[in-house]
């Protein structure tokens, strides 16, 4: 008998991710990157348009029922065969279904697609910093995810790896590691940062900052073990920035909310931004006690965002 439909969409993304991944790294070695700036600090490329159109037309045409909303906006999804990705990855099929989505309605998905988070980084070189990232949303929460990062590099010299993450069922797709104990390493933004978003990282007197790109690699360094805490007290993340990491993340044990501890809401009709910034744990650091710290004119800044 055929999956239910969360895991052969599941499945699906995962194969139509690494395709994304491999138009991402077409084009910048073919190096026309055709930048357009869509608004401050805020840049589109090649890769972001063609990633998008092999991503939403490949998940539409075989779950033509289901919401998709991507960054880039509508897209022509009249694309040639050749990025048309139909093949489910069957290792993903051999798992079994958690009990609380197998009868979920086409209408009850909305599926948030960033096919390149991380365009700044992209833009600049710091490819590691790029990911693919395809959420799906069940009943308004983010349920199931797949964060694609095309430049990892594997052992064998081969390019890009492929996390998934399912709650109910788990994560795959790369080694499960914990922060050191001695330490609170703190995540953040290294492109979009503004006086509030430094004045939380202060106030959570942290041992380590890092800075990088991307939502999507953000997560990972929390899955990862080298950060206990991704802060980001700013409104410049996007539903289709935090759906793919927050399922991923909360199936291994982790939390991602906004700055005042409420998750998101991830339907079809919400609003794009994530007005309230982005806190994510990594289960091993209180949620709770990171938002107790934060001062007062942080915790107004994304009140008034509301
Ligand atoms: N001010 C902003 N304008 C546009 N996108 C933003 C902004 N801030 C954050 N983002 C999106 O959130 C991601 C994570 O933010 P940051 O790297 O600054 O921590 C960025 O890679 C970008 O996604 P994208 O690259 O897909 O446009
Ligand atoms: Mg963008
Ligand atoms: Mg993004
Ligand atoms: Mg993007």
């Amino acid at each position: 008998m055929s999956q239910p439909t969360i895991m052969r969409l599941m499945a699906l993304s995962i194969n139509t991710a690494k395709r994304a991944g491999s138009i991402i790294r077409d084009v910048m070695q073919k190096g026309n990157l055709g930048i357009v700036e869509k608004g401050k600090d805020d840049l589109q490329t090649e890769a972001d348009r063609s990633a998008q159109r092999c991503i939403i037309a490949s998940l539409s045409k075989s779950f033509p029922e289901i919401k998709i909303i991507g960054e880039e906006g509508g897209s022509d999804l009249n694309v040639n065969n050749d990025w048309l990705v139909t093949k489910a990855d069957e290792d993903f099929l051999t798992n079994s279904c958690p009990k609380q989505w197998r009868d979920i309605k086409d209408d009850e998905f909305v599926v948030w697609v960033d096919p390149l988070d991380g365009t700044s980084e992209y833009t600049q070189g710091f490819l590691d910093h790029v990911t693919v990232l395809i959420g799906i949303a069940v009943n308004n929460s983010a349920v199931g995810g797949i964060i694609h990062q095309p430049y990892f590099k594997n052992p064998g010299g081969e390019l890009g790896r492929t996390i998934w993450g399912l709650k109910g069922l788990g994560t795959g797709g790369f080694e499960r590691l914990s922060p050191p104990k001695d330490k609170f390493i703190v995540t953040t933004t290294r492109s979009h940062s503004n006086a509030i978003v430094q004045a939380a990282l202060d106030a959570l007197s942290p041992t380590d900052i890092i800075k990088v790109g991307g939502a999507g690699y953000k997560v990972l360094q929390l899955l990862e073990g080298k950060a206990h805490a991704y802060v980001f007290a700013s409104p410049g993340c996007k539903k289709w920035d935090t759906c793919a990491p927050e399922a991923v993340l909360e199936a291994q044990g982790g939390t991602l909310t906004d700055m005042l501890g409420n998750h998101y809401s991830y339907g079809s009709d919400v609003l794009h931004p994530n007005a309230q910034g982005v806190l994510a744990t990594n289960g091993d650091v209180s949620h709770a006690n990171i938002i107790s710290k934060l001062p007062s004119n942080v915790l107004e800044a994304m009140r008034s965002k509301c």
